[in-house]
């Protein structure tokens, strides 16, 4: 084994950080064994140096990051503190003076993955994010290095474990929106900015970063169709139920039938309890891989926290520090496909539609003839009634998104129409 270190910088002490520190420790013998070297904490970078870091060297600690990644003889820069600025400078920095970088940091990869990897590729250096998608899972490593030699066609799957925390609260509890978030706050599993996991943009960052690397083209956040799940309420939940399913919110990247486009989303669905994801409690996460000659796998595990987070980074430092023995880097981006994202019109699926409706007759048959007309074709339709009025829930087959949010626009339009009170796709049958 070689008796030299290899230097690791941390950037960000936090939920992550903290536990990295604490395994880097506790573990450093078997470490050095697993790489051939050991491997050395050379510096923390925080932002409150006052804070106590129960088992934190306190002489690793300092305020100036920049200073950190220059220092030239670190080998791998861990970056954990997210967000886009300054953690994108950091690592270019780092990079710039030969280091290799391990992050969490979706927000960033899913917005410049591209100009990372460039970046990292030029300096010869590795960029590896497991950590980014779905915890402590593997899933990066498997899809771009197991499956490269497989044409994956779908991937689907929870990978938010806070909103998954919240909506399996507000389901098996019944418990509020707001107590539940706070709950997933306090576990560390919420972002910095919860908003971000709550209106679904942490799930997009990691479908962007999945089709990427499934696909091997390029898909950027803003190329994911996103919806969060915080209008998802217990009427939704109640009416989930009277189909026999819950609520999830799904990422889907999916290739299109003729191989020649991608697309991606987000957004909350109804799955059957019979289908394996109608399992998944807590903040687990699960993501479904449908390749052409492997068929099904799925992969499954705690998809946020501190310490799941942190197995998952460690991961990639022991990978990112073998390289770096062996005089080599792991593989870089794969975007040689350059498939265009579809508009999420384009993408085939189901609606739930809940409607408020007068209790007269005729109006079954004008509903039915604003389906008709849009080509949408119905599966079942519940109603009750309740003093003149009635309720109408509506299950279509599948259309396109565009076919079925025109159809419920044009419902919107009629008179008998009350309203629509919810709307929401049905997925995984
Ligand atoms: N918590 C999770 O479950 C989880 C899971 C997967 C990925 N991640 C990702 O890991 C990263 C860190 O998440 P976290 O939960 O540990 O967040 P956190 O807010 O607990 O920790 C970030 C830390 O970085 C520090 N920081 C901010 N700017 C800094 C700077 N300029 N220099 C030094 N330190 C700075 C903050 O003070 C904070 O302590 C994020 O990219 C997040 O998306 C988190
Ligand atoms: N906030 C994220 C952390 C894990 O990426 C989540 O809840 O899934
Ligand atoms: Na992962």
């Amino acid at each position: 084994m070689r008796t030299r270190p290899l230097k690791v910088a941390l950037l960000g002490c936090g939920v992550v950080g903290s536990e990295v520190t604490r395994i880097m420790t506790t573990h450093a013998d078997d470490l050095a064994q697993r790489v051939g070297a050991p491997v050395e904490l050379a510096g923390i970078a925080v932002r409150r140096p006052d804070r106590v870091r129960a088992g934190v060297p306190a002489e690793l600690i300092t305020t100036d990051a920049t200073a950190l990644v220059k220092r030239g003889d670190i080998d791998v820069v861990v970056e954990v503190i997210g967000g886009i600025e300054p953690a994108r400078t950091l690592i270019t920095t780092a990079f710039r003076h030969g280091a290799s970088v391990v992050s969490a940091n979706k927000a960033l990869l899913a917005q410049d993955g591209a100009a990372l990897h460039a970046a990292a590729e030029q300096q010869g250096v590795d960029l590896y994010y497991e950590a980014a998608v779905a915890g402590a899972i593997p899933l990066i490593r498997p899809l771009r290095e197991s499956m490269a030699g497989d044409k994956v066609n779908r991937v689907l799957g929870i990978v938010n474990g806070t909103t998954n925390f919240i909506l399996d609260r507000m389901d098996t509890s019944g418990a509020g929106y707001s107590e539940a978030l706070d709950e997933a706050t306090a576990l560390g599993y919420a972002e910095a900015d919860p908003t971000a996991d709550v209106e679904g943009y942490d799930a997009a960052a990691k479908a962007a970063i999945l089709a990427g690397i499934a696909f091997h083209t390029r898909v950027r956040l803003d190329d994911v169709y996103r919806e969060g799940m915080t209008e998802v309420t217990a009427a939704d939940f109640a009416s989930a139920k009277k189909m026999g399913c819950t609520i999830k919110l799904l990422a889907i990247c999916e290739r299109a039938a003729d191989g020649q486009s991608v697309t991606a989303r987000v957004h909350p669905a109804m799955i059957p309890l019979s289908h394996p994801l109608a399992s998944v409690r807590e903040a687990y996460n699960a993501v479904f891989v449908e390749a052409e000659a492997a068929g099904q796998l799925m992969f499954y595990g705690p998809g946020a926290g501190g310490s799941p987070t942190a197995s998952a980074v460690l991961g990639d430092l022991v990978a990112v520090c073998r390289n770096r023995l062996a005089e080599a880097t792991g593989p870089g981006e794969s975007a040689y496909t350059r498939l265009p994202v579809s508009p999420m019109g384009d993408v085939v699926t189901r609606y739930h539609i809940s409607l408020d409706v007068a209790d007269r007759p005729g109006v079954l048959a004008q509903v039915a003839t604003v389906f008709a007309e849009h080509g949408v074709s119905i599966d079942t339709v519940r109603q009750q009634g309740k003093d003149g009025e009635a309720s109408l829930v509506v299950v279509t087959h599948r259309a396109t998104d565009a076919a079925l949010s025109a159809t419920v626009e044009a419902l919107r339009r009629l008179d008998t129409v009350r309203g629509v009170a919810s709307t929401m796709r049905v997925e995984g049958e």
